[in-house]
């Protein structure tokens, strides 16, 4: 859709259920579009005071049947969430007062139920907000812990957006001493002078452009760290991620190869968000199905953050220094020695050249768990540590740095060589790619991407 459709489809009137789904005590129903404020009127039989609650009946406009009473609020535009005229009704909650107050406006004609996004998606298309406040609001709606719900909130509030327009500007800037250059062609010393002054700025530029990408903690503090617990056929690992998630998530048995999918489980750990990962045991598969979980299981360690390589106690010692794990995972390797309570020397835990954490417990007994909790938290933790907030946090915010980052680059390496022309050329391409992660430039079908990511009623 173009952005001209798209402001003609703003003519019509939207309504949903802002407070999500099933029996509440009070859901609201917002309406926003020029039929806001007579639909308001039709149903409550008046328009309160702007920003303004009041109680009132609301009833059927054609039969005058009373539907409920509730508290109804006026925004006139432009001062609203979506920047249109938008109404509230704060209305009992069961789901047949809703389904009746929601018939009785779309009864009345031009008022069409909202599409998932579509309020978040008019406020930015009315400049209330940019796309990556758009992105925190739908973190922050979905946020489960509460370093997740810091992160999205900054989100939601501009750290990111204001980042980039700034940098963006600065860009526009850049490009606006060189093209003087390109203007003035003929007089010799300005396009020099033009150049040197916009070199230091762009150099400071794209270092901060770098120090962004290379902040990795983004993705670890929204989607959570990824945990694998990894190792032989029955080496206890199932029985590990059932003691950590304190529930049956996983099929324990005595039997090796029991595990065959990768089973998934979120922990909320001291406030973040961890991913335990139940993988099939490493060995030379006995039949097809064994060696299609062995595969999933390589692939799902070779990225995981930290892989959790469980070893069986009760059969002593492991007889390697480091564990065989054919993919080297990316992330951080520590040994679990499992079984402690049937261990059959004074094994430890120990492995000879193992310089990273070390951990014995028991699924079994419950003993070592807790350690192992502390030290999960604890490397949570210091990964998303920080007392700023991560700016890229979403593969489009990275894709749009990366790109923007390359073009300076070339401009920066190739500066003497290039002309005015091709050096403004890679700063507007720059410049272009930065829009396009806020908004500002052309970017209908990000516009999707971005908002189908939201509920109905956001
Ligand atoms: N009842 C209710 N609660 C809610 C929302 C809502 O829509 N309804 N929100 C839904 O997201 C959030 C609040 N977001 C809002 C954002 C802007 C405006 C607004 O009217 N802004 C005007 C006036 C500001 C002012 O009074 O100073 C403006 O910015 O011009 C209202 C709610 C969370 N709580
Ligand atoms: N004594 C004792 N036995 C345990 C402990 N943890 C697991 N077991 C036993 O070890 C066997 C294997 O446990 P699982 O958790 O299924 O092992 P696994 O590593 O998931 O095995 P696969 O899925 O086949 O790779 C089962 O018989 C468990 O009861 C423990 O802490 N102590
Ligand atoms: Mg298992």
């Amino acid at each position: 859709m173009s952005v001209q459709q798209e402001s003609a489809n703003q003519a019509t009137t939207i309504a949903a259920v802002s407070s999500g789904a099933g029996a509440s005590a009070v859901a609201v129903i917002r309406v926003s579009g020029p039929q806001a404020g007579p639909a308001l009127q039709t149903l409550a039989g008046m328009l309160p005071e702007p920003r303004r609650a009041r109680l009132a009946t609301l009833r059927h406009p054609a039969d005058g049947a009373a539907l409920d009473r509730g508290l109804v609020l006026w925004f006139p535009g432009p001062r609203s969430a979506t920047g249109e005229d938008l109404a509230e009704l704060q209305i009992h909650g069961g789901p047949a007062v809703v389904a009746a107050v929601l018939g009785a406006l779309f009864s009345l004609g031009g008022i069409r139920p909202a599409e998932r996004g579509e309020f978040s998606r008019r406020a930015f298309l009315n400049g209330r907000m940019d796309l990556t406040e758009a992105e925190g609001l739908a973190d922050l709606i979905s946020a489960e812990t509460e370093g997740q719900r810091r992160l999205a909130f900054a989100h939601a509030f501009g750290h990111l957006g204001q980042r980039v327009e700034a940098w963006r500007l600065r860009l526009v800037r850049a490009m606006a001493l060189i093209e003087a250059g390109i203007d003035f062609a003929d007089e010799d010393d300005v396009p020099a002078e033009a150049r040197a002054l916009a070199r230091p700025e762009l150099q400071a530029l794209l270092a901060e452009l770098e120090a962004a990408l290379a902040d990795r903690r983004g993705a670890m503090m929204r989607e959570g760290a990824v945990v694998a617990i990894a190792g032989l056929p029955n080496a206890g690992k199932s029985s590990l991620i059932n003691a950590l998630a304190a529930r049956d998530v996983a099929i324990v048995s005595d039997e090796p190869g029991t595990t065959r999918d990768v089973l998934e489980v979120a922990l909320d750990l001291r406030g973040h968000k961890v991913t335990l990962l139940d993988t099939a045991g490493l060995r030379d598969a006995v039949g097809k199905v064994e060696a299609e979980g062995i595969r999933r299981a390589r692939h799902r360690i070779a990225q995981a953050d930290l892989v959790l390589w469980v070893h069986d106690a009760s059969v002593g010692r492991p007889p390697f220094a480091r564990p065989e794990i054919d993919a080297a995972p990316a992330g951080a390797l520590w040994l679990v020695a499992s079984k402690i309570d049937a261990a059959t020397d004074e094994y430890d835990g120990t492995v000879p050249g193992w310089a990273e954490q070390r951990l014995a417990l028991s699924a079994a007994t419950g003993a070592g768990v807790d350690g192992l909790v502390d030290a999960l938290a604890g490397f949570v933790g210091t990964r998303a540590s920080g007392t700023d907030h991560p700016a890229l946090i979403r593969a489009r915010h990275r894709r749009d740095a990366t790109e923007a980052a390359c073009h300076v680059r070339t401009a920066m390496s190739g500066w003497d060589g290039l002309s005015d022309e091709l050096l403004a050329e890679e700063l507007r391409l720059a410049a272009r790619a930065l829009g396009r992660m806020t908004g500002v430039i052309g970017v209908e079908d990000v516009l999707d991407v971005v908002f189908r990511e939201f509920c109905i009623g956001k």
